[in-house]
């Protein structure tokens, strides 16, 4: 480790953030009795630029008049190319209940997006005397945001969450798909006549995972688009799961049960966990610092990759 220690990402469950237009307050109350544990009120890309208004009054009115339950409480405003974010920031800070728990602010390009809503929010919520202090969740979905995603995980001590959004990242980088997340057809290598699939979302996804694990952030899995699909949601989960990012966004209610099932460690994964932790306190005892676990080393940095799987597991257990 470096003399600089890796600062320890907010410690809850963020396993599904489920997405719901701010247009259709009807789905409210089914968002705040579903299992996610972030809910995300859209007034951004699902709303009309003609329902904004509406949507925005909407999503004030819910915060405070709904029960959210334990949930982590969302509001996804305007980019910061629209007129509507700075009605978005001053509406919901002057008007919502102290309920609402975060602000997620799109297509962030560079550390000053932050700084400037930051900005804002911390004027309203001092001229306001807002007891509870908002965070920031950011999505990385443009070509800027992923050249500058170590800066923008850095840029504010409100940030608490950054997602891939693979849609406007696709169209921001020009990639020839309008798939939203998942396999794409034409991203494959060809060996001896076969083709074998890769997976073009992960370096943007190892690079949002790294920035966010040096400055303490929580890194999430965007929307997958086709919401028929459970196996290639699912595939997709795993491979976000297994670089380090702790969750998934659903943009359909089917998604929820899936992220869930994906980011809890499963019975196995922990009993495994706690058997090598188990196994290093006996090496301890007979002063090694490696040993072996069913055939294969475990040593002191295995103590540290169990302590995440179980770690995450009572987290989540509460
Ligand atoms: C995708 C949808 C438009 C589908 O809506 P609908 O046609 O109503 O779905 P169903 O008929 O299959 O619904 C079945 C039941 O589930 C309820 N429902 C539907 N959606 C939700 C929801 N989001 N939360 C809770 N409950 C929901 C229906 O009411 C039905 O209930 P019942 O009748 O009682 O059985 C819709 O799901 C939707 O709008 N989803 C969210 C879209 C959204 O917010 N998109 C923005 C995030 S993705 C993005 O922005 C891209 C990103 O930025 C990037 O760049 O990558
Ligand atoms: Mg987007």
């Amino acid at each position: 480790m470096s003399f600089r220690l890796q600062p320890a990402a907010p410690a809850r469950p963020n396993r599904c953030q489920l997405f719901g237009p701010g247009s259709r307050p009807a789905l409210f109350e089914k968002m705040a009795a579903s299992a996610a544990d972030v809910i995300n009120l859209d007034l951004e890309d699902s709303v009309a630029p003609t329902d904004k208004d509406a949507a925005r009054a909407n999503i004030i009115q819910a915060i405070g008049a709904l029960d959210w339950g334990t949930k982590t409480l969302s509001v996804r405003i305007n980019g910061l190319d629209t007129p509507w974010w700075y009605r978005d920031v001053v509406d919901l800070l002057e008007q919502a209940d102290e309920r609402l728990d975060q602000i997620m602010i799109p297509k962030v390009g560079c550390a000053g997006d932050l700084y400037a809503v930051d900005a804002l929010v911390t004027a309203i919520e001092a001229a306001k005397g807002r007891g509870k202090r908002i965070d920031f969740e950011v999505i990385i979905e443009s070509a800027a945001g992923i050249a500058h995603v170590e800066e923008i995980a850095a840029a504010s001590p409100r940030l608490v969450a950054m997602s891939l959004g693979a849609a406007d990242f696709a169209a921001s980088m020009g990639m020839q798909t309008t798939g939203i997340g998942g396999t794409q057809e034409n991203y494959y290598m060809l060996h001896e006549g076969q083709k074998h699939w890769s997976d073009p979302w992960h370096w943007a996804q190892t690079a949002i995972v790294a920035a966010c694990r040096t400055h303490g952030v929580l890194p999430v899995d965007g929307p997958f688009g086709d919401f028929s699909d459970d196996e290639g949601f699912r595939a997709q989960a795993r491979r976000s799961a297994t670089l380090g990012m702790v969750g998934k966004w659903a943009i359909h209610p089917k998604q929820i049960a899936l992220a869930n099932e994906v980011f809890t460690p499963s019975d196995e994964a922990v009993a495994e966990a706690r058997e090598i932790l188990a196994a290093m306190e006996q090496a301890k005892a007979n002063g090694e610092g490696a040993t072996v676990y069913k055939g294969r080393l475990v040593d002191i940095a295995s103590i540290k990759q169990a302590e995440v799987i179980v770690r995450q597991s009572e987290m989540i257990a509460g």
